[in-house]
């Protein structure tokens, strides 16, 4: 397919997706547009398609028609999983997945060595650049102080923080992020707020949540998806306002 040529610059822009399961629409002619180095908060009522959305960008499921461009011109369906992560398309996932036998420095220095197996990684020296680099992650997810511990030692938000230091290592374009504040204190929650704020004009980031206050401290635009496409986009407060909005969620 000819990937269409777009008047804005976008870092991801979806036309008329759809993905269906024997039938059922779990996607329903979904178009979106994010540009370059914006923050997006994604929320609607369980069972929307936030999640197949997610696959249908990562390459894990495939749209049975649409667009699904990155950086104006790559088209994403074209490509499998691994093409994808490679081109520089994160995706953390709501439960952490770091090793919690290695220290948090190890955890870092592993995924800043991307594909190495673990034993080549440790046996391979890190370039002072590379140091830099983990030293910068470190005090932007507020890890320096608990470097040498074990990643299995921290707290649940230390450990999502920590994960994310692990993506944002590898320096992805655009990071698809779910439920993050799930599981976090207030704190917790407010801190990853910042930390978002902080790393999107870097990085473009999609972050898929539920819990509203972590939505408002992210002062983005939100996207509400519902029944497999866009049911209203604005602010928090004007989809707040948004009387269909009020009834799909007062109606679950
Ligand atoms: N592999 C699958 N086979 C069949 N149906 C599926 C499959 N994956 C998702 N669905 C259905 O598609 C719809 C959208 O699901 P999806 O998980 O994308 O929603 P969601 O917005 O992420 O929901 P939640 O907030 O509960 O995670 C749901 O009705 C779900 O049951």
């Amino acid at each position: 397919m000819q990937a269409k040529h777009l008047e804005q610059p976008s870092i991801l822009y979806l036309n008329g997706v759809s993905v269906s399961f024997d039938g059922f629409k779990a996607l329903n002619s979904l178009s979106l547009i994010l540009a370059p180095g914006e923050l997006r908060a994604i929320i609607g009522p369980n069972g929307a398609g936030k999640t197949t959305m997610m696959d249908v960008i990562t390459g894990k499921t495939r749209p049975d028609v649409g667009q699904v461009l990155f950086n104006n011109h790559i088209d994403l369906t074209q490509h499998d999983e691994a093409e994808i992560a490679n081109m520089g398309v994160g995706r953390k996932f709501q439960k952490p997945t770091v090793i919690e036998s290695l220290t948090v420095l190890e955890n870092l220095e592993l995924a800043l060595q991307g594909g190495r197996k673990v034993y080549e990684a440790f046996f391979h020296r890190l370039s002072k650049a590379q140091k830099t680099r983990i030293d910068e992650i470190l005090t932007l997810v507020d890890l320096s102080a608990r470097a040498g511990e074990l990643a299995g030692a921290l707290s649940h938000g230390q450990k999502q923080w920590l994960e994310i230091g692990m993506l944002l290592i590898q320096g992805p374009e655009l990071l698809l992020i779910d439920e993050p504040a799930a599981g976090m204190t207030d704190v917790e929650t407010e801190k990853t707020a910042e930390l978002f704020k902080a790393v999107s004009k870097q990085h473009s980031l999609v972050v898929v949540e539920h819990d509203m206050d972590f939505v408002r401290a992210l002062q983005c635009k939100v996207t509400v998806l519902h029944e497999g496409r866009v049911l209203a986009e604005g602010s928090l407060d004007q989809v707040q306002k948004n009387q269909q909005v009020i009834e799909v969620y007062l109606g679950r």
